[in-house]
């Protein structure tokens, strides 16, 4: 981590700010107020002496007369890489093994009942380098690999639903995907759901490694509510969180890889806008560090190469469909972020604002169909 790396936002607000003026700033930047939880003592001192940040806030939403409330807890965990980029293999993912370990226990004492995880949370985010070995070795079979053994393990003791993205082999071809594997919190695995919009920017050279996802906008039914995993670069597409809201998402989380230089003033507006758009909750997750490849690297953009990403820039945060925002996480540290979430608000939310009731969605699915074709002439007036 640079030393001089900026912290976060917010703290910046909160220490600059006078109170009566933060007060509004908070309103007009992130929405109606969330409260912080409080946390269990035990907990606060575990992720102390673990070296990172905890946070928990709380989303509220009207009582209803019919249906009782729907509170459930979500975490979101970011983390470093714990060892160099050329340490072995195993040693790489078995101390992040450990780590997430540490981590998930303390979530499980924050009563968290679904965890996600960041993008390829067991490796170094090396596809900048577009080699293939040793990165390819990372990958591991979605059903049977250590990783999805351990998470089952972690699902089963804390009954907790554990969203796990990692890079998948598919043994039979050996092709590999960029997957998120979603564990019950009854340790069986409820299945994978593989990433749809693969980017092709500055150093993000990931179609070296895998194709575009073939499991559509699968959305997974938890006993805490319906989830779906977009992952990372398919937040830039509003119609990919959109199908996962029409496949009935009521919480939908991305996991993500990106770094500042790039995508840091969309990134508190793209899931936020998603979670307004569609009546539901959305959760991104960065993870946070800057990752040296021995190895240089270019851009392709005429610059010097170089040996890292830049700083990824963590400030995981939970949107609600009602343009509330929790704070971010810290862009520096590891963090836990819990948030509790009444999911009634969704409905509550759509018979306020009407989104889908208002959506002309056979019209554009119309029109949609024209645009995609090869001969399409667009619709435009001329003097
Ligand atoms: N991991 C990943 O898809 N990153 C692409 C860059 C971005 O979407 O900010």
């Amino acid at each position: 981590m640079s030393a001089c790396e900026f912290e976060s936002l917010e703290k910046s607000l909160e220490s600059h700010l006078p109170e009566a003026e933060l007060v509004e700033v908070k309103r007009i930047l992130f929405g109606k107020e969330t409260k912080k939880l409080d946390l269990p003592a035990c907990a606060v001192e575990a992720a102390s002496e673990r070296d990172f940040e905890l946070k928990g806030y709380k989303f509220d939403a009207a009582q209803e007369q019919l249906r009782p409330p729907r509170n459930i807890r979500v975490g979101l965990i970011q983390h470093h890489i714990v060892l160099p980029t050329d340490a072995p293999i195993l040693d790489q993912i078995s101390a992040m093994h450990s780590r997430i370990g540490e981590m998930v226990e303390v979530a499980a004492m924050c009563g968290v009942n679904i965890v996600c995880f960041q993008e390829t949370w067991t490796m170094p985010f090396a596809f900048c380098t577009r080699e293939k070995e040793p990165w390819t070795e990372f990958a591991e079979s979605a059903e049977e690999g250590n990783t999805t053994r351990f998470c089952q393990e972690l699902a089963k003791k804390y009954n907790m639903v554990i969203v796990s993205p990692i890079l998948e082999r598919e043994e039979l071809h050996s092709t590999l995907w960029n997957t998120a594997v979603v564990i019950s919190n009854s340790g069986n695995m409820l299945g994978k759901s593989r990433k749809n919009h693969i980017p092709r920017i500055g150093d993000f050279n990931e179609s070296t490694y895998y194709m575009e996802g073939n499991t559509g906008h699968t959305v997974f039914q938890t006993q805490f509510g319906k989830i779906a995993v977009n992952i990372c670069y398919g937040r830039h597409h509003p119609l990919n969180w959109f199908m996962y809201s029409m496949n009935g998402a009521e919480i939908i989380f991305n996991p993500s890889a990106t770094v500042g230089a790039l995508s840091e003033p969309m990134w508190p507006i793209e899931a936020r806008n998603a979670a307004i758009a569609n009546h539901c909750f959305t959760c991104a997750i960065n993870r946070v560090g800057t990752e040296h490849f021995k190895s240089e690297f270019t851009s392709g953009d005429g610059k010097k190469a170089h040996h890292d990403f830049g700083h990824f820039y963590g400030s995981s945060y939970v949107a609600a469909p009602d343009g509330s925002r929790t704070p971010g996480l810290s862009r520096t540290r590891d963090g836990l972020l819990v948030v509790e979430m009444d999911l009634n608000l969704n409905r509550q939310i759509s018979d306020k604002w009407s989104f889908k009731m208002t959506g002309r969605y056979a019209e554009y699915a119309e029109e949609l169909a024209k645009v995609v074709q090869h001969d399409f002439k667009p619709k435009i007036v001329k003097e």
